[in-house]
C-alpha cells in the first residue's frame, strides 16, 4: 500500500479547494457561452426511447454509468448524481482509507442538482434559446462534477478536524448536536478569503484577452455572482456535509 493513512491534512485540503476553484471557474465560464437552453431541462421536449426524463439527465446518467464502469466512483472523492450504477469493470486503484467507513453513503447530490437548475444557473447565464442541448448538458455535467467533488470534499475537511481534536468534537457527536458542531467546525475569515479570490479568479479568467489593448472590463461570467454562488450554495453545502460526516464519525 503507496498511500499513507495521513495523507490529508487540513492544509492540503484546503490547497485542494483552492485549486478547485480554477476547476469550478472555467466551468461557469464554459456554461455561460450557452444561454439557458430551457429545453434541455424540460420532460415534455424529448420522447427518448426506453427513458424517462429531461435531455439533461438523459445525458447526466449515461455518461455517469459509461464513468461508473470504467472505475470513477472508485476514488471516494468521486460521488454520482445517479442511482444504481453499473459496478467498475476495470483494474482498481487502492485508493486510501483516510475517511471513517460508514460515512461513504452521505451524498447530498440531489439537493446540489436542485439548487443548480433552479436557483444557481438563472443567475449566471443569458436567457434565450441556441439549439445546442447536447452542449449546454454536457457544460452542465462537468460543472455540476467539479462543485460535487468540492461539496463533498467536506468530508475529508471534517476528518482532518475530527482527527485534529477529538476532545472537542466527541461530546457534541454523542449529542448529535448540529448547531455545536458547525460552529465548532466554520472558520468565518477562511470562507471570506475564500469569497474574495473567487470573485478575483473569475476577473482574470473571464476577461477579454487582446494582443495589443488594455484589459476590458467585461467578464464572461459576473465575479460578484461568481462570489455569490460560494457564499449563498458552495461554501453552505460544504458545510452540510462536513456536518453529516460528523455526526456519523463514531458509527
Ligand atoms: C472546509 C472548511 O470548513 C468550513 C467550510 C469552508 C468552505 O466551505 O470553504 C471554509 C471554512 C469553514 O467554515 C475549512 O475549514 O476549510
Amino acid at each position: 500500500d503507496i498511500m499513507s493513512e495521513n495523507e490529508y491534512t487540513i492544509e492540503s485540503v484546503r490547497a485542494s479547494l483552492v485549486r478547485q476553484e480554477d476547476t469550478i471557474v472555467f466551468g461557469l465560464i464554459e456554461r455561460a457561452r450557452f444561454p439557458i437552453n430551457s429545453p434541455t431541462y424540460n420532460q415534455l421536449n424529448v420522447s427518448i426511447p426506453n427513458f424517462n426524463g429531461s435531455l439533461f439527465d438523459f445525458i447526466l446518467n449515461q455518461t455517469e454509468a459509461i464513468q461508473a464502469k470504467t472505475g470513477r466512483y472508485i476514488n471516494p472523492e468521486e460521488n454520482p448524481y445517479t442511482e444504481n450504477l453499473p459496478p467498475s469493470v476495470v483494474p482498481h486503484y487502492n485508493f486510501s482509507k483516510f475517511l471513517h467507513p460508514t460515512t461513504a453513503v452521505i451524498n447530498i447530490n440531489e439537493r446540489i442538482k436542485k439548487a443548480y437548475l433552479n436557483e444557481m444557473l438563472p443567475l449566471f447565464v443569458a436567457s434565450g434559446d441556441d439549439g445546442n442541448y447536447a452542449q449546454t448538458a454536457a457544460s452542465d455535467l462537468s460543472l455540476l462534477q467539479a462543485i460535487s467533488r468540492r461539496i463533498h470534499y467536506g468530508k475529508l475537511a471534517a476528518e482532518t478536524k475530527f482527527r485534529a481534536s477529538p476532545r472537542e468534537y466527541e461530546p457534541l457527536i454523542h449529542a448529535q448536536d448540529r448547531e455545536g458542531l458547525m460552529k465548532l467546525f466554520t472558520v468565518k475569515s477562511v470562507e471570506e478569503i475564500i469569497q474574495k479570490r473567487v470573485r478575483k479568479k473569475a476577473m482574470v479568467f473571464g476577461q477579454e484577452v487582446s494582443h495589443d489593448s488594455e484589459v476590458s472590463r467585461k467578464y464572461k461570467v459576473d465575479p460578484t455572482i461568481v462570489s455569490r454562488l460560494y457564499q449563498n450554495w458552495i461554501i453552505p453545502l460544504t458545510k452540510v456535509v462536513e456536518v453529516e460526516y460528523l455526526l456519523r464519525r463514531l458509527d
